[in-house]
């Protein structure tokens, strides 16, 4: 059997990512799985560990490093480790789920270097215009503290200046455009493999 695609989604902290994925899976159309990822960085409100990230201590994401049990990880916004253990990838793309990742540039890059020609990857992003202020908007609107706010928007611009590097470019503007969007694009990763059984609704 053919494996199962991989999505890379990266894109600005507040662009929605987590949002759209969340919305695609709760559509349940296609084979997909969100590989969750481990950050060394505080849970937020209504987080729950292995279900929205691993949350690991510092020292716990180190020695996962050192054990060459991760698959890619960053340092981001300055302070906090973020990286995607082996076991979330390849074990379910080959059982025919499809994988998406939802990680950082720097992240982004290590996967194409690891999987050349063999995923997706998506850079997520706010209405061009305004940019930087529809992010914050929405970081306050999700709860963030004004410092964790002020090191996304500076990663931000560098992220931004980054997004060619992606093989396409998904708008969130509008939530459920952007959810349709991203299944069409996803779709069409499955069909050369034939396991898109599932149907458009
Ligand atoms: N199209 C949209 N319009 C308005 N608000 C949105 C839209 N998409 C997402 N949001 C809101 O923006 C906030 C940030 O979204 P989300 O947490 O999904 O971003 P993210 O890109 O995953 O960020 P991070 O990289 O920090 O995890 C959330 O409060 C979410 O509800």
């Amino acid at each position: 059997m053919p494996h199962a695609p991989l999505i890379v989604l990266s894109g600005p902290s507040g662009a929605g990512k987590t949002t759209v994925v969340h919305r695609l899976l709760e559509r349940d159309t296609l084979p997909l799985r969100r590989a969750v990822t481990a950050t060394s960085r505080q849970k937020r409100p209504g987080e729950e560990d292995g279900r929205d990230y691993h949350f690991w201590t510092p020292e716990a994401f180190k020695a996962a490093i050192d054990a060459h049990e991760m698959l890619e990880h960053a340092v981001v916004h300055g302070k906090d480790y973020y990286g995607t253990p082996r076991s979330e990838v390849d074990l379910y793309r080959a059982d025919g789920k499809g994988v998406i990742l939802v990680i950082d540039v720097q992240g982004a890059e290590q996967i194409r270097r690891l999987y050349p020609g063999d995923h997706l990857s998506v850079f997520v992003a706010p209405p061009a215009e305004g940019a930087l202020v529809e992010l914050e908007k929405r970081l306050l609107a999700r709860g963030d503290k004004p410092e964790s706010i002020r090191k996304r928007l500076e990663t931000a611009r560098a992220e931004f200046a980054r997004a060619g590097e992606f093989d396409r470019q998904l708008l969130n503007a509008d939530l459920d455009t952007a959810t349709r969007d991203l299944e069409t694009l996803i779709r069409e990763q499955f069909h050369p493999r034939g396991l898109d059984r599932c149907s458009t609704t």
